[in-house]
């Protein structure tokens, strides 16, 4: 980690200053034509978080927060809520925390991604044919009994955001992927505001 010596990559929206940068890889930036917007939604309470274990579609087999496609009409803050009820039931005050910017090499859309948290959350979470939800040790509480987050079953952009998500702090950062799903490229960073 450093302080940002480095012009952060296309595709990548910040106000004010970036600190704590982090980036690996080789080779150029992949292009995109277009830009899909997304939402993923995490519930952080008491030490612990909820992620989900995604059972269809793309991501298939790796733990995340829960989200899904902007619809047309919709804000991104509108989606995560209704995409967190709709995968695990639950509704809560989602406020935003950080945006993410992927391309997997043969899609031809980028996504965007804006990353949203609350503490508290109203229902009861439920299993959909989504998401199976499951709560791990955020790390703030050694006598936790609950599992760690599971990085290695996490997209793997997730070990680079994650430490900056938990310490509270606005992130941003782009993600280059190849076809098998492996990160050729990456950036991350820590918005001062
Ligand atoms: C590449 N690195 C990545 N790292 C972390 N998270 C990533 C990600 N790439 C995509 N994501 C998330 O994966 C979900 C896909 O959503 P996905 O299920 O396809 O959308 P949606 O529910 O609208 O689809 P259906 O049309 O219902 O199938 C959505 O939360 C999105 O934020």
């Amino acid at each position: 980690m450093s302080n940002t010596t480095e012009i952060p990559p296309l595709g990548v929206t910040y106000e004010g200053k970036l600190t704590h940068e982090v980036s690996g890889g080789e080779g150029p930036w992949l292009p995109f034509d277009k830009v899909k917007h997304y939402t993923n939604a995490f519930i952080r309470q008491n030490g612990k978080i909820l992620l989900g274990y995604k059972k269809r579609g793309f991501g298939l087999g790796l733990y995340n927060g829960f989200g899904g496609k902007v619809e047309p009409g919709e804000t991104s803050a509108q989606a995560a809520v209704r995409e967190l009820e709709e995968e695990a039931g639950i509704t809560a005050p989602l406020r935003r925390c950080g945006s993410l910017f992927f391309i997997l090499q043969g899609l031809e859309a980028a996504f965007c991604i804006e990353i949203f948290v609350a503490e508290e959350y109203e229902g009861t979470i439920i299993e959909t044919d989504e998401m199976g939800p499951e709560w791990f040790s955020d790390g703030s509480d050694p006598s936790s009994d609950l599992p760690p987050i599971p990085l290695k079953q996490m997209w793997a952009d997730d070990e680079f955001w994650m430490p900056m998500f938990l310490n509270n702090r606005m992130f941003v950062g782009r993600g280059d992927f190849s076809e098998d799903g492996k990160m050729l490229k990456y950036w991350f960073g820590e918005q001062i505001l």
